[in-house]
């Protein structure tokens, strides 16, 4: 360690006790909603699968910065190499047991259905499910599930297999349906009806959009209401990221939208989940105590960042369709919701704060506390209507002022998604008019530990497709690490980057 911990901190030793934001962060029990099988195989492993084939004896596995097309010639090379049962289950239980390392305790994997000239695309999927069945008895305290993939630079034919797949499966983890592949191959338009199906039949749906900047496609995702949306980069018009200050993530999250980072591509761009919260902290947290005073906001992104943050699984953004078919109300999902338009939150010392420059003219995220669950407290649960918590008080760490709401018989809170598909003012739950005023402040966003741990409850609360097995598996865990990392007295300490 090159600093002291009290030149960190400017503060003498208080009676706490001084943990590593590394171990914290490894520590923290985890969701991970966005993984592609292919895209995460560990470097090491991808690389001696390759070498099993004379093309690529000499291969190795590019570390540097790629750009999205770079990342789809690798996936080429990927696929050339991952083609039998063998090759299929050793790279899946290495995906596995690499999130099972990095403590992530919910994982939803996707995969495209292939075939080869050894294996169907029903056996490929079989050795995938296979592999995690097996993963799960290795790591009891996982839980496992898988979305079949649609690549769109495969055919509508394609897109209707890989549904009829995801259905036939379903009783063995596959919970829903992923749209992705090279986002400038072809259009969201030409593979509506296989979503279309795997909605009436009541799968989950997650799509890829925004990858690009093409304005009507995002505009027709949004229309179709997927379940939940992954990237979402060009709808903030930042299309690529020079700094972290210019990452949607903070636009997303101060704007209050249920949204979670994950991986992505985990091999393919030699992450980790803990890296990247770590890179979102340093990004968007406090100087202290977490922050390494000298990491300041506009850290260039290093390079096992470069795209790896623009993977993250987000609510869907827009309201739900009304009337017709296209109201979503499908066996799965239930009835549409009403518009979404404003939320009111809380806040209390040490939560997520959010600034108000924008969240009152976006109508959004008023409770500052940036856990995206509408309570305020930074815990994402929602449940706690007590007093205290209802208070507005000045951030332990931004020293901003959050805003404030106004009690009105002790309502609990909705939870995220009712919060983001509430009606324009008012109480959820009683219906008494909206009374909450936003102070202003800076616009800038203060991300925490605590709001780290919030994240993981509510994305399990709220974005899984099966939240329940979510919450099983990361509820207990979350309370015993919010006791031990967020109780008083304990100081994390930064020792820098993680991962380079
Ligand atoms: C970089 N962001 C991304 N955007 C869009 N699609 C992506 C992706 N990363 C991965 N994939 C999709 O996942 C496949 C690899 O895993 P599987 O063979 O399915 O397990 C890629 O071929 C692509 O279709």
């Amino acid at each position: 360690m090159e600093d002291s911990v009290y030149d960190l901190l400017g503060a003498e030793n208080p009676d706490g006790m001084f943990l590593s934001l590394k171990d914290a962060l490894h520590d923290l029990p985890k969701v991970d909603l966005h993984a592609h099988v292919n895209g995460s195989i560990p470097p090491q492993v991808i690389e001696a699968l390759a070498h099993r084939n004379p093309k690529y004896a000499e291969w190795t596995l590019p570390r540097t910065r790629r750009s999205l097309q770079a990342c789809f010639d690798l996936f080429n090379v990927i696929h050339d190499v991952i083609v039998d049962r063998d090759s299929i289950y050793q790279a899946s239980s290495a995906v596995i047991d690499m999130f099972a390392a990095d403590n992530v305790r919910y994982l939803e994997l996707r995969t495209t259905p292939r075939a080869t000239e050894h294996i169907t695309k029903k056996n490929q999927i079989e050795t995938v499910l296979r592999a995690i069945a097996a993963g799960t008895s290795r790591h009891p305290l996982m839980a496992i599930r898988l979305l079949i993939s649609i690549d769109r630079s495969h055919s509508l034919t394609d897109a209707m297999e890989a549904v009829e797949l995801a259905d036939q499966f379903r009783k063995r983890g596959v919970v829903g349906v992923d749209f992705s592949g090279n986002p400038t191959k072809h259009s969201f338009t030409l593979f509506r009806p296989a979503l279309d199906l795997a909605r009436s039949m009541g799968l989950r749906t997650a799509v890829h959009f925004g990858e690009v900047d093409n304005v009507p496609e995002v505009d027709e995702v949004l229309k179709w209401h997927p379940d939940r949306l992954g990237h979402g980069c060009v709808l903030v018009l930042t299309k690529t990221f020079p700094t972290y200050d210019d990452h949607h993530f903070g636009r997303y999250h101060r704007a209050g939208h249920p949204v979670i980072l994950c991986t992505d591509d985990a091999g393919v761009f030699s992450t980790t989940l803990s890296a990247e919260l770590a890179h979102m902290l340093r990004a968007f947290g406090p100087a202290l105590p977490l922050g390494n005073p000298a990491a300041g906001p506009q850290r260039l992104l290093s390079p096992s960042a470069t795209l790896a943050l623009v993977s993250q699984e987000t609510q869907a953004l827009t309201p739900a369709p009304t009337g017709g078919e296209d109201a979503g109300a499908h066996p799965a999902r239930g009835p549409a919701t009403p518009a979404a338009t404003k939320k009111i939150r809380r806040t209390r010392a040490g939560a997520f704060t959010v600034s108000a420059g924008s969240a009152s003219e976006d109508g959004e995220d008023q409770d500052g506390d940036g856990d995206g669950d509408g309570d305020g407290d930074g815990d994402g649960d929602d449940r706690s209507s007590s007093g205290d918590e209802d208070q507005a008080s000045p951030s332990a760490e931004g020293g901003e002022r959050a805003p404030q709401q106004a009690g009105h018989g002790g309502c609990p809170p909705a939870d995220a998604v009712e919060v983001a598909s509430r009606p324009a003012s008012g109480c959820p739950t009683c219906g008494a008019p909206a009374t909450a005023t936003a102070t202003a402040a800076p616009a800038s966003a203060t991300f925490t530990l605590r709001a780290c741990a919030a994240m993981q409850r509510q994305a399990a609360r709220t974005m899984a497709f099966d939240p329940e097995a979510a919450q099983r598996v990361i509820e207990e865990a979350l309370v015993a690490w919010e006791a031990r990392y967020l109780a008083e007295g304990v100081i994390i300490v930064d020792m820098g980057p993680l991962d380079e």
